[in-house]
């Protein structure tokens, strides 16, 4: 089974995944993993977010090249294993977080379409998907603004892509508020997947 941990920069995520992974309750062969990868593919990625000028459009790509490479070194060899598989973002980062850096593109009429048609005919859709809800000013707040997608305008832009996708597949996500304390939180999300 796939589990993606998804929300907006701050929003606790990397919390939970790490606390995920010395829980006795989850699964010992459960397989950790992350986007932006720590492969090659996720440095050239990781180059991309330091950079305020880089093009939209390729940067969409190299994330979707990370993505690519992730599922077949990493994902798709797991699931093979019937192993339980939590990833610290996945595509649904890409269709919100590509789908409003793309927004003012005069070439893209919809912008977070686009994005998943690209993913459509060969990504592997989670199973489950943890959506931790935080409101963007207390993101940007939390994650202290230290790359160019953590502002309060940018994120609030995100969050909507993000509604669009938990309204167009309600079943595959568990919505968390992430306003709550950190082992609530925590609580609540490893409720959801084990
Ligand atoms: N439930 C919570 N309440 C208050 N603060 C929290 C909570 N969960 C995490 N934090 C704090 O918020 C900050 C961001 O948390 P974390 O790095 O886990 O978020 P994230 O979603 O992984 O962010 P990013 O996507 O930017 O990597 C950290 O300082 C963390 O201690
Ligand atoms: C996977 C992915 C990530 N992003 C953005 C979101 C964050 O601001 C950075 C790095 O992620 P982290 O969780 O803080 O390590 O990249 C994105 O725009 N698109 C994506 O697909």
């Amino acid at each position: 089974m796939l589990v993606t941990l998804e929300g907006l920069d701050g929003s606790g995520k990397t919390t939970v995944w790490e606390r995920l992974r010395s829980d006795d309750m989850v699964p010992d062969e459960t397989v950790f993993t992350r986007e932006p990868t720590d492969t090659w593919y996720g440095d050239a990625v990781q180059r991309s977010i330091d950079d305020d000028d880089a093009d939209s459009l390729a940067e969409l790509f190299l994330y979707t090249a990370d993505h690519a490479a992730h599922l077949s070194n990493t994902v798709r060899p797991a699931l093979e294993e019937n192993r339980l598989v939590v990833s610290d973002r996945y595509s649904d980062s890409r269709y919100a977080y590509q789908g409003a850096t793309l927004a003012d593109s005069e070439m893209l009429d919809d912008p977070l379409s686009y994005v998943r048609e690209v993913h459509a005919p060969w990504t592997r859709p989670p199973d489950r998907t943890v959506y931790l809800d935080l409101d963007p000013e207390t993101a940007a707040k939390r994650s202290g603004a230290t790359n160019k997608f953590e502002t309060a305008d940018y994120l609030a832009t995100v969050r909507d892509n993000y509604e669009r996708l938990i309204e167009a597949d309600p079943e595959r996500f568990v919505r968390v508020d992430a306003t709550a304390d950190p082992d609530t939180v925590y609580e609540r999300v490893r409720d959801a997947i084990v």
